[in-house]
């Protein structure tokens, strides 16, 4: 296949990849000055009525239902040789089958990837469409600048509500498609799609496309611990008995959505990941001293008084509110699947340690850890993923703060079981960047900055 020069306005850079109907290129907008990816009909299929028509059709509900969860299109055009293509936005991420072989996904990445393929594919559903070949590869990711953009892609077999009844020709990829696509005589709806969701779900959090239907096997049985009712959600969209499936994407993705929230499963901040190294409360209790804050410290914040922690390392000092201090750990680990080996120091410092990962609010407490330089190269922001994300629903409140020791951003939630502040610190003297978490149940802002200006690298 040679390369051409341009497709219309748009100058070709390099083939990005075929699929049994169509090619797809990178290409140049000149004009806005912005890649774009074009897709083209492929050579053999010019003259097929049909298939031309069907080309036509995708570019045209993409256009019409011009979704921020769908791949949206731009332009269309017509080569010299009848050949039509369309333009659409390039996903420089590639698709979430690469993802998924680069790497295995934590729960809460997993979920998020989830709800954003469900709400494109509720989209089609709201326009009248069914898709009938969603899968890993037909999802595509793009970079922008409040994070990853989730676009579900190629609608090449998508088929409209009403027509589909009856619809004779067997559409789909086998592992992802329902078994009613696969029989001649089947009348599809909806439920089609939410076949193929379960099975997206089902990849995403194995690794493993699903057997055959029906599928026996569930999610836990390949991955052990999942939440119970995510196990129950995924066998259920792949029962071979549509009338067992959620009724539609909307149905699947709000309870998907709903178990994401959940305590069990909602995002795990940096500090309930880390392992203790042992458990050394008596040598950092030996480290306690009471804190020459006096009543300054409690001003603005009746009944607290500031007491001194330092982690059992030596460097890293907080001052934390006594009542508080009742247990801690000095010295943690990455613990869990395959986290960055980032930590330098961490302080855990809680009424209740034990209970600190499980974000139901009875807890009150800090944790603090240093993290080496490069971790969050490129100032406060290199941080951002991972303070940023989204430990819980609800409200946040960001902010930046700047003091003579510390320069850098704080997350707030009021109501995420009590109140979390998460921060990222860059000492203004050391190469050292600050991460915090702060719970409160009973919600006093004005406690962060006190805890972070009382935050000292010795
Ligand atoms: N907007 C885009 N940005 C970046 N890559 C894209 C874009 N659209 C499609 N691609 C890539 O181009 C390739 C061909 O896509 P296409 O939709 O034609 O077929 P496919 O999904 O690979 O196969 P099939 O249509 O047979 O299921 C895929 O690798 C796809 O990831």
């Amino acid at each position: 296949m040679a390369q051409p020069d341009t497709f219309g306005r748009y100058r070709v850079i390099r083939h990005l990849g075929s699929g049994s109907f169509a090619t797809v290129w990178l290409a140049h907008d000149d004009r806005l000055d912005t890649p774009v990816a074009v897709k083209v009909l492929a050579e053999n299929w010019t003259h097929q009525l049909d298939i031309h028509q069907r080309f036509l059709e995708e570019a045209r509900i993409l256009r019409q239902a011009d979704s921020a969860w769908l791949v949206r299109v731009h332009d269309i055009g017509t080569l010299p040789d009848d050949r039509p293509y369309f333009v659409m936005p390039y996903a420089d991420q590639g698709s979430v089958a690469d993802l998924i072989a680069r790497k295995r996904l934590q729960l809460d990445e997993a979920l998020r990837l989830l709800t954003e393929i469900g709400q494109g594919v509720t989209v089609l559903h709201r326009h009248g469409t069914i898709h009938r070949d969603i899968k890993p590869s037909n999802v595509l990711l793009q970079s922008s600048p409040v994070g990853q953009r989730v676009l579900v892609a190629d609608l090449g077999f998508a088929k409209a509500i009403d027509g589909a009844s009856g619809f004779t020709q067997a559409a789909g990829t086998p592992g992802y498609m329902s078994p009613e696509q696969g029989s001649p005589a089947g009348d599809l709806d909806v439920r089609a799609d939410v076949y193929s969701l379960g099975a997206v779900a089902y990849e995403l959090l194995t690794g493993r496309r699903p057997p055959q239907p029906p599928v026996r096997v569930p999610p836990s049985r390949l991955r052990p611990g999942l939440p119970r009712e995510l196990d129950a959600l995924i066998m259920s969209a792949l029962s071979a008995d549509r009338g067992q499936r959620p009724p539609d994407a909307k149905a699947f993705t709000d309870r998907i959505r709903a178990i994401r929230m959940s305590p069990g499963s909602r995002r795990r901040t940096w500090a309930s990941r880390l392992r203790p190294v042992g458990r050394r409360t008596a040598a950092v209790a030996a480290a306690v001293t009471a804190l020459a804050f006096g009543t300054t410290a409690a001003a603005g914040s009746p009944g607290l008084e500031f007491t001194a922690v330092r982690a059992a390392a030596g460097d890293l000092h907080l001052a934390v509110p006594g009542a508080w201090a009742q247990q801690f750990h000095s010295g943690l680990s990455p613990g869990v699947d395959g986290e960055p080996d980032a930590v330098d120091d961490g302080l855990l410092v809680a009424t209740d340690i034990d209970a600190w990962g499980d974000g139901d609010g009875a807890v009150s407490g800090v944790f603090a850890a240093l993290l080496p330089r490069e971790r969050g190269a490129g100032g406060a922001d290199g941080l951002t993923p991972t303070v940023g994300a989204v430990p819980c629903a609800g409200r946040v409140e960001r902010r930046t703060f700047a003091d003579r020791r510390w320069r850098g951003e704080v997350w707030y939630w009021p109501d995420c079981g009590g109140a979390l502040t998460m921060a990222a610190l860059r000492s203004t003297t050391a190469d050292r960047t600050l991460y915090l978490e702060v719970r409160q149940p009973d919600r006093r802002p004005e406690v962060v900055n006190r805890i972070i200006a009382g935050t000292r690298l010795v």
